[in-house]
């Protein structure tokens, strides 16, 4: 099924799916398949992999080479893909959870190696598909069906994460945000190296349920109320942006990949034997 066929069914709301009603993951599946259609990228060479939950559910839903793997582990097999197929464009779709939490690690050290891969991250900032239990960026004092008095375990903040770990592209866009979501999944999909992506988004079914904001365009007007553009927040205290979500591009940079690495090193090998 071709990429503008797949937006024409999420458009006219055809598109069947376990997603509740008004659930961002689809904005964020929208703004990717938007990407790949502007970039008119063979869909036969892009691979997308996910791990499980809501978000990675996504991978169920496009007729792309996808697979559909273990939580917490869509890294690892993307990375895999990459060393296999180095050239497809590959893709992570996944969760706050899965990407930050159960797999964490295979996060960090895939920014740290910078393989080619674009990861977005769905951050709905909960647990949604075992339902609402908190995750590593559920923010200070809000409620889980972990935490009925409130988080106190302090978030990870994505975007510092992934540049601290060796990711060559970082944004963060809310799906509020619908323009800069396709622009930075657009130009992450082009950047050569880890690029990472955060979508912040609603799971208003649970975090929004209990944190009064249940209603999926509530959840929408937040994020356009407590947004701020990056060159914006540069000009503002820490007190002035408690409880804000910093939106941009914080991070680009040229540094080879671990693949273009590889292959100087057995080249290297080779022409010393
Ligand atoms: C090894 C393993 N541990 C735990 C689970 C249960 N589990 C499934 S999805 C999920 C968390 C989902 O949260 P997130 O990744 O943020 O995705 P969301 O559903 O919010 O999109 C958990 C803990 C599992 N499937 N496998
Ligand atoms: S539980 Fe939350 S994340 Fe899962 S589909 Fe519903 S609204 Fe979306």
């Amino acid at each position: 099924m071709k990429v503008e066929k797949l937006i024409t069914y999420l458009r006219e709301e055809r598109w069947p799916s376990i997603w509740c009603a008004g659930c961002g993951n689809g904005i964020v599946l929208k703004a990717f398949l938007q990407a790949i259609d502007d970039l008119k990228l063979n869909r036969e060479r892009i691979a997308v992999v996910s791990g499980i939950g809501c978000s990675s559910r996504a991978t169920g839903y496009i007729d792309f080479n996808t697979l559909h793997t273990l939580h917490g582990r869509a890294i690892a097999f993307a990375t895999g893909v990459k060393l296999a197929r180095p050239d497809f464009h590959v893709a992570v779709l996944g969760g706050d959870g899965d990407i930050l939490a159960i797999g964490g690690n295979h996060f960090i050290h895939a920014c740290r190696r910078n393989i080619d891969i674009t990861i977005i991250i769905f951050n709905n900032m909960i647990y949604g598909m075992t339902g609402g239990q908190n995750s590593p960026t559920t923010p200070l004092e809000k409620r889980a069906s972990t935490t009925p008095y409130g988080n106190i375990e302090k978030p990870f903040d994505t975007v510092k994460l992934a540049i601290a770990a060796g990711a060559t592209y970082v944004a963060r866009a809310t799906v509020y945000h619908y323009p800069l979501l396709v622009k930075y999944i657009t130009k992450a999909l082009q950047h050569k190296g880890t690029a990472v992506v955060e979508a912040v988004t609603n799971c208003h079914t649970y975090y929004g349920r209990y944190n009064n904001i249940a209603n999926p365009a509530d959840m929408l007007e937040y994020f356009k109320k407590n947004s701020i553009m990056l060159e914006k927040a540069k000009t503002m205290s820490e007190e002035e942006l408690k409880d804000k979500i910093i939106i941009g591009e914080f991070h680009q940079e040229i540094r080879p990949d671990y693949l273009e690495l590889y292959r100087e090193v057995v080249a290297k090998a080779l022409e010393e034997e």
